[in-house]
């Protein structure tokens, strides 16, 4: 199998576009240059596109097994797809959760069969994700398990959490964290605030994550484990991150599109596409992250694609589920809101998709070079398109952005040198 890009727009070390061409062969980039005149099996004129490395996403739920009616992998991989998307990382809050290593090989053999693009499987820290028995660390690293993690709900006692930290530093494992202590969420269905007043609704208090956050950097450092934390949303937890990288912790965080993008102040009302695990929160904490994203307190952006089906969705905020879609909306939200509007640049926001979370997991994904595994994406940066959930090839249409309009739209995704979406050929 060979393949030729030609005339792409690639963006150099310092940030600026020089046009390229890109030789793949078996799976990898062979060759990088301009004018390459090479025989190749398929030729794609790329001309006027930008040319980056596929997105790595380390935070989706793919729902499968057990949640099928919400996603399946083969689903949730075509909208990872159609995302820009060649790397994502499914999280373990599927019924049955990958705890064992016999779960996480059928998980794995699901994903050979069924995955549009690669999938790295999560593997639980306990036991059905009840925060009281390990799992076993070993076999599951064995079977393929990409890092542990508890994701849906937080780790409650800190015992637990050390012994996870310190069995998996010696596996050169890390820990993936949902932050979020049971005794301080309020019944809460959005942040304690201004909205929740408002709408005489219980509110989640910032401290609900952020206390985790703070006892687990000081296990991070008793265990010297790579602590990773989820969804990062508070002015609190992004002090408590910062503190604690100072202090030469070995801590990493993501932060969500959708928390980078709005605040509860969005929230138009009694609409459950507004409500998430971690909630939108002040307009404060809003400033905060994109502060920690450009201070490197924060070192990736996830999109914590949690799909739900129409009927959950539509039962109101209090009763729905947390959680929105994401993967088919992420690049393009991203780029109008935060790099036309000289928030980011286009450099920052591609490594903070690509090359930033590959690096903090020590993924050899998220670059274009010569050798590298051929993951690529094409982008149009010009067209204006507005996001409608009835395109989505996600099961799931919950999201808050229905009706933006936006540009940086992905035209053709590849990985491993395959074509796995052409806006061109496939529509929804
Ligand atoms: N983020 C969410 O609101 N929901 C996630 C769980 C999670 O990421 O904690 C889900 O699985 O639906
Ligand atoms: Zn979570
Ligand atoms: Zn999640």
């Amino acid at each position: 199998m060979s393949l030729l890009i030609k005339n792409g727009q690639l963006l150099t070390e310092s940030g600026e576009l020089t046009k390229v061409d890109v030789f793949i062969e078996n799976g990898k980039i062979s060759e990088i240059g301009t004018g390459l005149e090479i025989e190749a099996e398929e030729i794609i004129d790329a001309d006027g596109q930008l040319l980056a490395p596929g997105f790595v996403d380390l935070h989706v739920h793919l729902r499968e097994p057990g949640g099928e009616k919400k996603e399946t992998i083969a689903t949730g991989t075509m909208a990872a797809a159609k995302g820009g998307f060649t790397t994502v990382a499914a999280m373990p809050n599927t019924r049955p959760v990958p705890d064992s290593k016999e779960q996480l090989e059928k998980i794995q053999e699901r994903i050979n069969e069924t995955a549009a693009i690669r999938v790295l499987p999560y593997a639980s820290i306990t036991i059905r994700e009840l925060g009281q028995e390990l799992t076993d660390f070993a076999g599951l690293k064995e079977a393929g398990a990409f890092a542990f993690t508890d994701d849906g709900v937080g780790i409650q006692e800190a015992g637990m959490m050390l012994k996870a930290m310190k069995t998996a530093a010696a596996l050169n494992m890390s820990i993936v964290a949902h932050c979020e202590d049971n005794s301080l969420i309020n019944k809460g269905s959005l942040h304690e605030g201004k909205k929740s007043a408002e709408l005489w609704l219980n509110g989640i208090p910032s401290a609900c994550e952020a206390v985790h956050i703070a006892r687990d950097v000081l296990l991070a450092e008793a265990a010297d484990c790579h602590y990773h934390v989820c969804h990062i949303s508070t002015k609190e937890s992004v002090r408590t991150v910062r503190d604690a990288k100072r202090n030469g912790i070995k801590v990493t965080a993501e932060v969500t599109p959708h928390h980078l993008l709005l605040n509860e102040e969005h929230i138009p009302g009694n609409d459950a596409n507004f409500k998430m695990n971690p909630p939108l929160r002040s307009r404060e904490d809003h400033e905060a992250l994109i502060e920690g994203l450009l201070d490197g307190t924060i070192d990736f952006i996830a999109t914590d694609h949690a799909p739900h089906t129409r009927e959950e969705k539509a039962e109101g905020f209090e009763l729905a589920p947390f959680g929105i879609v994401g993967l088919e909306t992420a690049f393009p939200l991203l780029y109008t809101e935060l790099v036309e509007k000289d928030v980011l640049t286009l450099k920052q926001l591609i490594d903070f998709l690509t090359v930033k979370p590959a690096e903090t997991f020590n993924l050899p994904y998220g670059k274009i070079a010569v050798g590298a595994p051929a993951d690529l994406v094409l982008l149009d940066l010009e067209q204006e398109e507005q996001i409608d959930p009835e395109t989505f090839l996600s099961k799931g249409k919950n999201t808050p952005f229905a009706g933006w309009n936006c540009k940086g739209w992905p035209v053709m995704t590849i990985v491993d040198g395959k074509v796995v979406w052409n806006k061109g050929r496939v529509t929804a």
